[in-house]
Parts: C-alpha cells; structure tokens; sequence
C-alpha cells in the first residue's frame, strides 16, 4: 500500500531516521543529500593508515532512540557500552581520580564515587549531593528554567568555582558543547536528570568501535535501500513550492536541476539551511532560527610513534585538554598510539592555526603522560567544526520549533528541533521519529477528509 509520497531533504541521523520511519508506515520517500554520502555531521576521513573520525560521539545508555535505530541499522555490536560509568578524572602531575557509579538504586548509586572525588573538599562534596538532589526535583520542560543559565543557578546553590570546574562544568561542556555560564538551564536539567541523577545505569557510557562514517552514513543507506527508499545524494534542494496537491521540491544534482513532487517534505537540515528552504513559505518564526547560532567543536589528533598512556579515555582538569580518546584500534593504526583530544566549547581553538595548537596540546601532553616526552609524533593535525551544534545557551528553548509547522504537509526534523534534548545524535533521531508521526499523522487526516468529502 502506498499512502504518498515524502520527501526528506537531509540525510544525518534525523534524515536517516524519518526517511526510514515515513517508508515503514508505508509512504514511498525520496532522501536528498546534499553531499556525497549520509550520516550529516558524523563522518570519517582517510588520512595515511588511520580512519579519522571528525568528532568522538560519546553517547549514554540513556540514548535509547539512537541505540534503537542502530539495531536497526544492523550495527548495534559498533557500539560498547560500559557496564559501569567509570570516567578516569586526569591532571598534570596529580593522582588521578575516578568518577564511578555503584551499584545502588538512583541518586544513590553516585555517592559513593562523590564521597572518594578528591578533586573536591569534603565540603564541596556536601553541596554537590545537596545540589543534585535540588536539581533532581526541577522539571526540564519547565519554561522558567530556560531562562538562566546553569552557572548562574550553580552559583544561588552556593557551588564554589572549584566544584563547577571539577565537577558540574566537566560533564556539562561536554554534554551542552557550552560552558557553564552559557548553558541553558532546562538543557543542563535534560542532561543532568535523564542522563546522571534519575536512573542508575543511565549514565553508562557509550564509545563508538568502529569508524562513524560506517555506523551511521554507510549502514543508514544500505539500510534504506534495502527498505526501498530512493536515496539521492549529492542532490542539494533549493525551493519548497507548495500547490493543492502537494510540493514542488527544486533540487541540483550532477545531471542538472529537476523537481521533485511529494505530498509531504520532510526538512532534515540544520537549522540555517531550514530556514532558506523555507523563507518564501508562511512559517511562523523561521527567521528565528538563525539565533540558535552555532557552537564550534575543535578535535586535535595526534599519532605517537608508541603506547603513552593506557586509558582508553579520560576527563581532564588543570590543562588545556578536556577529553583524551585512544582511537588506535578504531582507526586500525597500524603502528604507535593514536589519541584524540575532544575540545568542546572551541571558540578560542577554532581560530587557531593547526601549528599554534601544536605549541598548546604537544607540552600539555607531555605533562598529562610523561611517555609522551620520548616519543616521535608521526602526525599531528586538527579537524575543525564551527557549527558542531547549535549554541544551548539560556532562552533557546523558544527558538526550537516544533515538527509540526503552520504548512500542513511540511514538517521539520534534525537535533535542532524542539526535542527537550540537546544537540545530540539522541536528538536526532528522535526528531526523525517525531517528523514521520507527524507526516503520517497529517497525511491520514488529509486522506479521510478526501473520503468523507
Ligand atoms: C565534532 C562533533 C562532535 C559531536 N559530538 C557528539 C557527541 O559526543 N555526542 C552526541 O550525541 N552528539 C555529538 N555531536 C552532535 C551530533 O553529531 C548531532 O547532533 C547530530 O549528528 C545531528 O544530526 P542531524 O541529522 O540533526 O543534522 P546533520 O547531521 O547536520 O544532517 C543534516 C544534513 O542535511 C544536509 N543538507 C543541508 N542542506 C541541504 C540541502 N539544501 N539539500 C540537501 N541536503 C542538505 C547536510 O549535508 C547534512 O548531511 C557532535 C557533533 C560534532 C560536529
């Protein structure tokens, strides 16, 4: 049964999704992409014997939706969760420190790993169990809580500067690509409560076996191939028309422009390029989006002529570092240590020159791991994403639309969208989720009213 036809401009995880999600309730859809190859912002690049991922995504066992569509996908085994959340917490001359869960129902299964965080005085670690058990009682959703941000609630809790470095902003950097003093409240809130405090192996984390090009962009087309979707890459859509029937979707590829005919779009895109689709169509508040703005993700990699350290990953205080990953095995080095290092919140590195980051992360390196100073780096370079994510920063919460927009038939997706989650591959998907429901939702409607008419 064919119950129309979707278009889904984008081909990341949301695009992925959607297209995926419209195709098994039956709708016959055409993916466009842009690029060569899906998977959006989660890609691989060959470099000498390495596979280069642009970005580490880390993901947590709460990310159910994302770990959903990768068993989908047939490759759930790219992924390994740890059984227990165990973050080795590393700095330069100092004894490391472990940040672990037990085995205790929630919020007790973090106390015991609070109680032993030297990196805090026993004081700090009373306020950090009286604040998380503030922080458990918040609602995400509530609207207020987008109004401040999480430093500056911190601060009303009476959070030193010391705990929110070495604790609060350690994981909120990473999880809200936003310091502290810029991430909204309610995002912290998400993260905090769904991903730390509520439920105990929620915060187990996950780390990406394989290359992400793999997992994502090659398993997702082979996956909507197979389900009969028509992928179309290297097609960039231009203009949405709409008509009576439907939409006229204008598209550029290789052979020349052509249009697309569809009763619904999907539009999977970022949220700046959302908005050009849509700019010439009545929906409400598109020009807001642009005030989502970007947040940059710099990632410095470097590949040592032999094994510096044995940590798989750590978090990292007192340095210009943040996160270290040893990607040797996944990238199927042949030869040496090759470690990534995540630097979320980029805004000084993005403008730095590949050799003035050379001069930062080289010393910084060898004060975390002392095997560094007598090794050779075979290779040393950066990948810059200026637009990582959109920048979750206090009073965004009213700027993410909703899938639903005031055009029946044209429907939004991406991790940008009104999911309540941040910008996240979870995000993601979920927003591919929502859109089909919606489309389907929509179409359904539309077709019963034909009926009865
Ligand atoms: C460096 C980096 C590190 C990250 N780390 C993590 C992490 O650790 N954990 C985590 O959960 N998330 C992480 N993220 C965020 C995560 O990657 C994103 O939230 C997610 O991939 C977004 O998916 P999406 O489908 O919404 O958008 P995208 O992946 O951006 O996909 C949108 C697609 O639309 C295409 N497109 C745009 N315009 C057009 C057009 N006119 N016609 C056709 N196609 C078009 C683009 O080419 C792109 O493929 C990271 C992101 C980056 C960049």
């Amino acid at each position: 049964m064919n119950r129309g036809h979707v278009v889904v401009i984008g081909g990341g995880l949301a695009g992925i999704t959607a297209a995926l999600d419209c195709r098994e309730r039956g709708y016959s859809v055409q993916l466009v992409e842009a690029r060569a190859r899906l998977g959006g912002a989660t890609y691989s690049f060959a470099r000498g014997d390495l596979l280069v991922d642009t970005g580490q995504h880390v993901l947590l066992r709460c990310y159910t939706s994302y770990l959903d569509l990768l068993r989908r996908l047939g490759v759930a085994d790219g992924i390994r969760v740890q059984t227990r959340f165990r973050v080795p917490v590393i700095s330069p001359g100092a004894a490391p420190a472990t940040l672990t869960r037990w085995n205790l129902p929630a919020p007790g299964h973090l106390a015991p790993a609070l109680l032993g965080y030297r990196r805090l005085s026993w004081a700090q670690r009373a306020r950090v169990a009286r604040t998380a058990l503030a922080l458990r009682a918040l609602d995400p959703d509530d609207p207020a809580l987008d109004g401040q941000s999480l430093g500056q609630w911190l601060r009303e809790r009476g959070e030193t500067p010391q705990a929110v470095e070495a604790l609060w902003g350690l994981l909120a950097v990473a999880a809200l690509n936003a310091p502290p003093e810029n991430a909204s409240m309610a995002l912290a809130t998400r993260v905090f409560r769904t991903g730390v405090l509520d439920v105990a192996d929620a915060c187990d984390i996950g780390v990406p076996q394989r290359p992400l090009s793999e997992l994502h962009g090659e398993a997702g087309h082979r996956a909507l191939l197979n389900a009969g979707v028509e992928v179309r890459a290297r097609c960039k859509a231009g203009t949405i028309r709409p008509d009576t029937n439907g939409f006229h979707v204008r598209v550029d590829e290789p052979a020349g422009e052509r249009e697309l005919v569809a009763d619904s779009v999907v539009v999977a895109t970022p949220h700046r390029a959302a908005a050009g689709l849509v700019a010439d169509l009545p929906v409400r508040d598109a020009e807001a989006w642009a005030r989502l703005s970007c947040s940059p993700i710099v990632n410095v990699h470097v590949h040592f002529d032999r094994r510096v350290t044995d940590l798989e990953m750590a978090a990292v205080l007192d340095s210009p570092v943040q996160w270290v990953f040893d990607r040797t095995r996944i990238s199927g080095a042949r030869t040496g240590q090759y470690l990534a290092l995540s630097q979320s919140a980029a805004e000084r590195e993005i403008g730095m020159r590949t050799e003035e980051l050379r001069e930062v992360f080289t010393p910084a390196l060898n004060e975390l791991f002392p095997a560094a100073r007598r090794a050779r780096v075979l290779d040393f370079f950066v990948t810059r994403e200026p637009h990582a994510t959109f920048r979750q920063a206090p009073g965004t919460a009213a700027l993410r639309p909703a899938a639903r927009t005031d055009v029946p038939g044209l429907v939004l997706a991406g991790a940008w969208t009104a999911t309540g989650w941040p910008d996240t591959t979870e995000g993601a998907v979920r927003s591919g989720i929502r859109a089909a429901e919606v489309v389907d939702s929509q179409q359904r409607s539309r077709t019963s009213v034909e009926v009865t008419a």
